[in-house]
């Protein structure tokens, strides 16, 4: 059979509203196996590596993923917890405060679920308990604000491989980006706000966001101009002037020229500018993770301080944070509006399971 049917199909059984926030994904464990396996997976998409496809193979299997599994399970071990990976703990967070709050409105004819591009839990699996639960009408938000091929066409390519297989699409709605979306730029805001109240204001504000090769931008990719968008947003909120922050771009990967100017080169140069008091934030992370924990709040922060620099202070991502959940949750209301999110009565679903009996199909 090409294309697969729901498995156990019932009749009666309510229509339900999924709503699926995914993000990067992480590796299972911070071995070098466990690394192998995830890279693998994930430096193969063609979306996030951009090169031809023969040779790009011959130097992945070849050399990086015989060097790099080591190396980043070793960077991965500094943040890992008891809990495990920390983007996996923040997601499973924000997928709970999600449901509890979106099930308190609309009770159990929504279903909220969390999945990740790369590693587990995968979409496919996540998409097939979905159908089961009777989810027919589907809005997926990925929790990258600001659009970018590698991250965000990326999660739709998985999306859309899954239901090339299907036979019964569900509604279907995609969050592709939310960049400059009120909700987001205030709740950042108010999270910044809140961390300078405890912890003082440095000098300048760092808004570094994770970098891509500037061939992608040149090729089209808005992510760029998303970025500095976001940043204008959230600077002309938090009132601060032209000289008080910036935008850089962090985790490179490979030699091609990345988007600029680099957050580690910048930081590195600061304090001989005079800047020796600094807040580093990342408003494209929607979750602490490697990338904010290992590169930024220790490695970089070591850059500056070496450079020179007096004063660092990270201010963590927004993570669960209830300002960021209301962001959120205001994101999926307004995407969601339009679809009813009653699920049909008992006597609707009666009828319905009496007329598929009357044409022979199973209950
Ligand atoms: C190879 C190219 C990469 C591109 C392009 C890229 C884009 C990109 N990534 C994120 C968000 C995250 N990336 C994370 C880790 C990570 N990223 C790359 C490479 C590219 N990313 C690698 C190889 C890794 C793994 C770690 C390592 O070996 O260095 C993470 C953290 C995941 C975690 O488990 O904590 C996030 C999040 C965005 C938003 C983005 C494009 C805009
Ligand atoms: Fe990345
Ligand atoms: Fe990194």
């Amino acid at each position: 059979m090409r294309y697969q049917g729901p498995t156990g199909f019932k009749h009666q059984q309510p229509q339900k509203t999924g709503i699926l926030i995914t993000n990067l994904g992480t590796p299972d464990a911070p071995t070098a196996p466990a690394l192998r396996r995830y890279l693998k997976e994930f430096l193969s998409d063609p979306r996030v590596v951009e090169f031809p496809r023969l040779l790009w193979w011959l130097v992945l299997n070849g050399i990086i993923l015989r060097i790099r599994p080591r190396r980043s399970a070793a960077a991965y071990s500094k943040v890992w917890t008891a809990e495990g990976s920390p983007l996996l703990i923040h997601t499973a967070n924000q997928c709970e405060m999600l449901r509890e709050r979106l099930q308190a409105r609309y009770g159990d004819n929504v279903v909220v679920a969390f999945a990740m591009r790369y590693g587990s839990p995968s979409i496919a699996s996540v998409l097939e308990q979905l159908q089961q639960a009777g989810v027919r009408k589907l809005l997926v938000l990925p929790l990258y604000p600001q659009y970018s091929a590698s991250t965000s066409a990326s999660t739709f390519d998985a999306i859309s491989a899954d239901f090339n297989r299907r036979r019964w699409l569900p509604d279907f709605r995609f969050i592709s980006h939310y960049p400059d979306y009120p909700p987001y730029i205030e709740a950042m805001a108010r999270h910044i706000e809140a961390h300078r109240a405890r912890h003082g204001a440095g000098d300048k504000l760092i808004l570094s966001y994770h970098g891509v090769p500037k061939r992608y931008l040149l090729n089209g990719d808005p992510y760029h101009c998303e970025c500095l968008k976001t940043s204008r947003l959230l600077a002309e909120r938090l009132g601060l002037g032209e000289n008080d922050y910036m935008t850089t771009f962090q985790s490179r990967f490979g030699r091609e020229e990345w988007l600029r100017p680099y957050t580690d080169e910048t930081l590195k140069a600061l304090p001989d500018k005079g800047v020796k008091s600094i807040d580093v934030f990342c408003p494209g992370f929607a979750a602490d993770c490697l990338e904010t924990i290992e590169e930024i709040d220790q490695e970089n922060r070591g850059y500056f301080m070496a450079a020179g620099g007096e004063r660092f202070q990270y201010i963590p991502a927004l993570n669960a944070e209830d300002v960021h959940i209301d962001a959120l949750e205001q994101l999926i209301e307004e995407n969601l509006k339009g679809w009813s999110l009653r699920s049909p009565g008992a006597k609707a679903l009666r009828d319905r399971a009496q007329r598929a009996k009357a044409l022979g199909a199973a209950e």
